[in-house]
């Protein structure tokens, strides 16, 4: 077991990253949450036997539990669904101590983490990913919170779990359109922070598509350390740094807004969104065009999507960018490469300009 530590002082808390030792989850439960009796472990319907394995790691160590499923997909990543959930916990009933525990993707993570964050005013939250995605991204950081239908995560909290449990070995059942979904924040770790990760994910990319362990456990370990690093200098993106782990997003959140939540998963979404904020860069002069053709290469061989679809009309892409939440009044913010392995915030990018990439 390898484990990657997310330094924040009292919010401080452990990724237990594993592939052989699915029994490990137990104790690294009870230590996250030494006073917990109680949890309420929300899940969706595709992921039903893993939490209900960890519904009995759980008991094993005293913690009873009740499980909450959503359907599965980013629909569920709704008020309604809240709702149900502080309902499911208000039935238990929970108190300040019960433990939720979202075993699942994005949206689980994303929906359940944001119901620890409000009930009671603030429960513990452990986080079980079981997709690409959520291990390398969603899951650490404390991000939590659901959409509104004007924009992705429009409603939300920051709410830092009391640790991660990874089990690398989920990995080999997940759906390819999930798994290539999840290299997309993968690849965006190497634009953002680290060239030769870059490379590593160049040169790996046919064992990494065929699943190989030991290459599975080294992008997810990389990747979370490259975000704890972030995360650790600016917890609740005040001073612009953590903004960086948005690059390809304010496109992203466009797509998924405007093509209706899960017509792409958000991988698909972030992967289109990369290539477009890279054009974006090349047109201010800020990168050669090569930095572009790396990223499109890579992505391409994921098989991921590198531009939105035609139908999503320019206007109402730019309309939820405008509402992006790096925005200042009204003025659209990018994340920016000036380079492999670094990127910036640039403010007052125009509008005509971003209409021009969205058409190309
Ligand atoms: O953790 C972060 O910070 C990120 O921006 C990571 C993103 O990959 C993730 O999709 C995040 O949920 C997006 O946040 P938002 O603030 O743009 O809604």
């Amino acid at each position: 077991m390898q484990t990657v530590r997310v330094n924040l002082g009292p919010r401080s808390y452990d990724i237990a990253l594993t592939s052989t030792d699915p029994a490990g989850f137990a104790a690294f439960a009870r230590r996250a949450a030494p006073k917990a009796k109680l949890a309420l472990v929300v899940t969706d319907a595709n992921v039903i036997s893993h939490a209900s394995t960890v519904a009995s790691g759980l008991q094993s160590v005293g913690i009873h539990s009740q499980t909450a499923v959503v359907p599965a997909g980013e629909a569920s990543k709704s008020v309604a669904r809240l709702e149900a959930l502080y309902d499911a916990l208000a039935e238990l009933p929970a108190d300040r101590g019960t433990l939720v525990v979202a075993v699942g993707g994005g949206v689980v993570g994303d929906l359940g983490g944001f119901a620890a964050a409000t009930y009671n005013r603030g429960l513990p939250l452990l986080m079980v990913p079981t997709t690409l995605l959520a291990m390398v991204d969603s899951s650490v950081g404390g991000k939590t919170g659901v959409n509104h239908p004007k924009g992705k995560n429009l409603i939300g909290s920051f709410h830092q779990p009391a640790g991660v449990w990874i089990d690398t070995a989920y990995l080999a059942s997940l759906p390819d359109r999930e798994f290539r979904s999840g290299l997309a924040e993968v690849v965006k770790y190497g634009v953002i922070q680290d060239p030769e990760f870059f490379e590593y994910l160049e040169a790996n990319a046919a064992a990494i598509l065929a699943r190989r362990p030991d290459t599975l456990v080294h992008i997810v370990a990389r990747s979370c350390r490259l975000k704890a690093d972030v995360v650790e200098q600016d917890e609740r993106e005040e001073t612009g740094l953590r903004a960086i782990l948005n690059y390809g997003h304010t496109f992203a959140h466009g797509y998924e807004t405007v093509g209706g939540y899960g017509a792409w998963l958000h991988g698909e979404a972030v992967a289109a969104g990369m290539v477009g904020e890279s054009r974006l860069a090349e047109r201010l002069g800020r990168i050669p065009v090569a930095v572009t053709d790396r990223q499109v290469r890579l992505l391409t061989a994921f098989g991921l999507p590198i531009a939105g679809k035609p139908e999503w009309a320019t206007e109402a892409l730019i309309d939820v960018m405008r509402r992006d939440k790096k925005s200042q009044a009204g003025k659209l913010r990018f994340v920016l490469p000036t380079r492999l392995g670094h990127v910036e915030l640039v403010d007052g990018v125009s509008e005509d300009l971003v209409r021009e990439v969205l058409r190309t």
